[in-house]
């Protein structure tokens, strides 16, 4: 990994890294941020620092969240690191969108592993996101025995819109082992199987039988996931976020959790007055990082 540059912000620091991935076989860029904590030489400390990590939306470089989504008091506050990931993998050898639209191909890699030409090449963000980048960071900030930054295992999962719905998928799909313990979205796509954005993208990348789609879905995985303990998934929406009723569709979450473990513990809070932005976003980043804290421990 190499870092690209380090920004004070608030009381940690913003290390903005580079890597050649295996996943995607391209350089991916992404921001950590590390919270006052890790500089704090805190010799008490049981146990290594936690992360969250916020997966972002259409169009975003991990910057768009660094820059307005204001992760970095709380993380300071309750002493979690922030890990932002890029939403696809970039350059002039990536396959884009015939149509040159920005709901699809670069910044819009959906979080998944494409199986279609010419995206399966370099479009595979799952195992990106989930698998190498952890390992990834792991092996760079945890050169010591002992590990101060905790990227596999205590570690909650967010992220806005395409990346609420990458968060609440990966969530899903690594309940069994406990892959993240805990999960929240900001204006989530829940049902891509259903709605034109999500559409388009599992067309694109998964081709075109629909049963290879249930696979990614949010609202086919939670039918098959058994809840255990408190586990909940917060969601925020506002009532004018202009894809709400075409993209977004949060009440079919609901839908597909009733009659199973689910059911009363998908919370989707519905927020008058904000639309998709970060402005949105921003306003409910403190609720959010207080559930993640609870669940991760630290509070
Ligand atoms: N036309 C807008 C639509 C896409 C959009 O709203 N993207 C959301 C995520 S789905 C976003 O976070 N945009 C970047 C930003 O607000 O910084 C754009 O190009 O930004």
């Amino acid at each position: 990994m190499n870092v690209v540059k380090e920004l004070s912000v608030c009381g940690g620091r913003l290390v903005k890294l580079s890597h050649n991935s295996t996943s995607t076989k391209t350089c991916m860029n992404v921001n950590v941020y590390l919270p006052k904590q890790y500089y704090a030489q805190d010799s008490s400390r049981s146990r290594p620092i936690p992360t969250v990590v916020y997966l972002s939306g259409l169009t975003c470089t991990p910057d768009n969240a660094s820059e307005k989504a204001f992760w970095q008091f709380q993380a300071d506050k309750y002493g979690f690191a922030m890990v932002f990931p890029d939403t696809s993998p970039r350059g002039d050898q990536v396959a884009n969108d015939p149509e040159d639209s920005w709901d699809f191909g670069q910044g819009a890699g959906f979080y998944l592993n494409a199986t279609q030409d010419p995206y399966a090449q370099h479009y595979q963000m799952y195992d990106y996101v989930h698998k190498e980048l952890p390992q990834t960071l792991d092996a760079h900030f945890n050169k010591n025995a002992a590990a101060e930054l905790d990227f596999l295992d205590n570690v909650a999962i967010t992220g806005h819109s395409m990346g609420g719905y990458g968060a609440i998928c990966g969530y899903l799909k690594g309940y069994a082992e406990r892959r993240y313990k805990s999960c929240s979205a900001f204006a989530p796509i829940v049902n891509p199987s259903n709605v034109p954005w999500g559409q388009k993208a599992f067309k694109g990348y998964l081709g075109d039988e629909r049963a290879q789609w249930q696979a990614y879905d949010p609202c086919a995985l939670i039918k098959n996931v058994k809840r255990v303990g408190d586990d909940k998934v917060l969601i925020h929406v506002g009532d004018e976020d202009p894809f709400l009723e075409k993209h977004l569709r949060p009440e079919l979450l609901l839908e597909a959790a009733k009659s199973t473990s689910w059911e009363n513990y998908v919370q989707v809070k519905k927020v008058h007055g904000f639309d998709h932005s970060y402005y949105f976003v921003s306003t409910f980043v403190p609720e959010h990082a207080e559930f993640h804290a609870k669940n991760l421990g630290l509070i």
